[in-house]
């Protein structure tokens, strides 16, 4: 662990002719145009893409750090919420960034939470066919989990992330500053993706989570360990076809359907995943094997972190399960769902039915 003056060592994502580095530290806004240039020699314009939280708080130093460098950003700002990850939203975007002036040459900065990543990422990946995209992930879900791995898209009014593609970014710069002005609510609700992690690759980063939470752990070292799961896994399965990079989507088959079924926004992602990882870890050890005691010891990190384990009671398990089955590890009518061995280890396992899933959504309402 470097002194606490010393940026941590950026995490390599390896990924032959896409590879890329994730800065992880402190203080990094205001060399983002150097480093920024260093990656783009010969790209001056841009749009530098962020919501109406963010774009007040950082936008500035981030715009005059690019002009140092050389380069010519033009804003674009979009209402913050989950309800800007929309078709409709990125042609607005993409007509902004028409008007600004971009081409070919131009690229993207992505300037916000998980939202502005998958969105400005998804607009870098369609405009003129495909320009460049830096992602400057503002909250600890996007810097632990969106900014890498290049997974870009919108939703759909009744399906998650239903449109959009694979464009890895070309930099990360994860600038733990900017987590100061974070709320309590959006802090919290990225350690459901932190658990996650834990949960599918590396049980012993439980205790560092319980450190943090009381106030002695390394926040810096434990974002640095939850990107380093993430690229390493990005890096054995780039675009999902092996059935590793699937174990991402652990807690997402039913999360992803609490949110949609919600409405977007009303939960926050990490807050329909932490149900949906409470949901995934009671049918591990029905299915699977994980035992009781394990279970437990999930539950405990999620309200640890004040994260939902009850569904609200407004959620129609019917209307829940038609949209599950939208999910696309659907295949054939067949789900293949993640399951835990035990904490650090998960698999893909096809004997998961739709029994077993309302069963789960019945679990959850206890
Ligand atoms: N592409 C991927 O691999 C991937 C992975 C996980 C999640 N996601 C997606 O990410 C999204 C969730 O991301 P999120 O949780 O960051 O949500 P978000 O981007 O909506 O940010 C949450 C809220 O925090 C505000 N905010 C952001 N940074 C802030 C800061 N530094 N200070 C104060 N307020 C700040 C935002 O304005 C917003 O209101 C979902 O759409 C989810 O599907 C994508
Ligand atoms: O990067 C991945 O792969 C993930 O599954 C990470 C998830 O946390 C994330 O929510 C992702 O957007 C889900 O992707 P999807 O393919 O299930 O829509
Ligand atoms: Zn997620």
């Amino acid at each position: 662990m470097p002194p606490p003056d010393q940026p941590a060592s950026p995490v390599f994502v390896n990924l032959g002719p896409r590879s890329y580095l994730v800065q992880v530290g402190r203080g990094l806004l205001k060399t983002l145009g150097e480093e920024v240039n260093s990656k783009l020699p010969d790209r001056t314009s841009c749009a530098v893409i962020t919501d109406s939280t963010v774009g007040p708080l950082y936008a500035e130093t981030v715009l005059q750090s690019l002009r140092e460098a050389g380069k010519k950003p033009h804003l674009i700002t979009v209402p913050a919420g989950e309800a800007s990850k929309s078709l409709a939203k990125s042609e607005w975007v993409l007509s902004e960034m028409v008007t600004a002036g971009l081409d070919r040459k131009s690229f993207v900065v992505a300037l916000g939470g998980g939202v502005i990543g998958d969105l400005a990422g998804f607009c870098a990946a369609v405009y003129q066919r495909g320009i460049p995209y830096v992602q400057v992930p503002t909250t600890v879900l996007s810097q632990v989990d969106s900014s890498v791995g290049g997974k870009t898209g919108v939703n759909l009014p009744n399906a998650k992330n239903m449109v959009g593609c694979f464009h890895q970014p070309v930099h990360v710069i994860a600038d733990l500053d900017t987590l100061g002005s974070l709320p309590a609510r959006e802090w919290n609700e990225g350690f459901a993706e932190i658990i996650k992690h834990a949960c599918i690759r590396d049980a012993s980063m439980l205790q560092a989570i319980e450190d943090v939470a009381a106030g002695k752990g390394d926040i810096v070292d434990l974002i640095r360990r939850n990107i380093a799961i993430k690229a390493a896994v990005v890096e054995a399965d780039e675009h999902e076809t092996l059935g590793i990079r699937a174990l991402l989507n652990f807690g997402h088959t039913l999360g992803h359907a609490i949110e949609a079924a919600a409405g977007y926004g009303r939960l926050l992602h990490g807050e329909a995943i932490s149900l949906g990882l409470r949901a995934a870890a009671w049918l591990s050890t029905q299915v699977g094997d994980l035992t009781s005691a394990e279970y437990e010891r999930i539950l405990a990190l999620l309200k640890l972190y004040d994260l939902p384990l009850r569904l609200p009671d407004d959620l129609d398990t019917e209307e829940l399960m038609r949209i599950t089955r939208t999910d696309k590890k659907f295949e054939n009518g067949k789900i293949r769902f993640v399951l835990l061995r035990k904490i650090g280890d998960a698999y893909v396992s096809k004997d998961v039915l739709e029994g077993h899933l309302k069963q789960a959504l019945e679990e959850l309402r206890k």
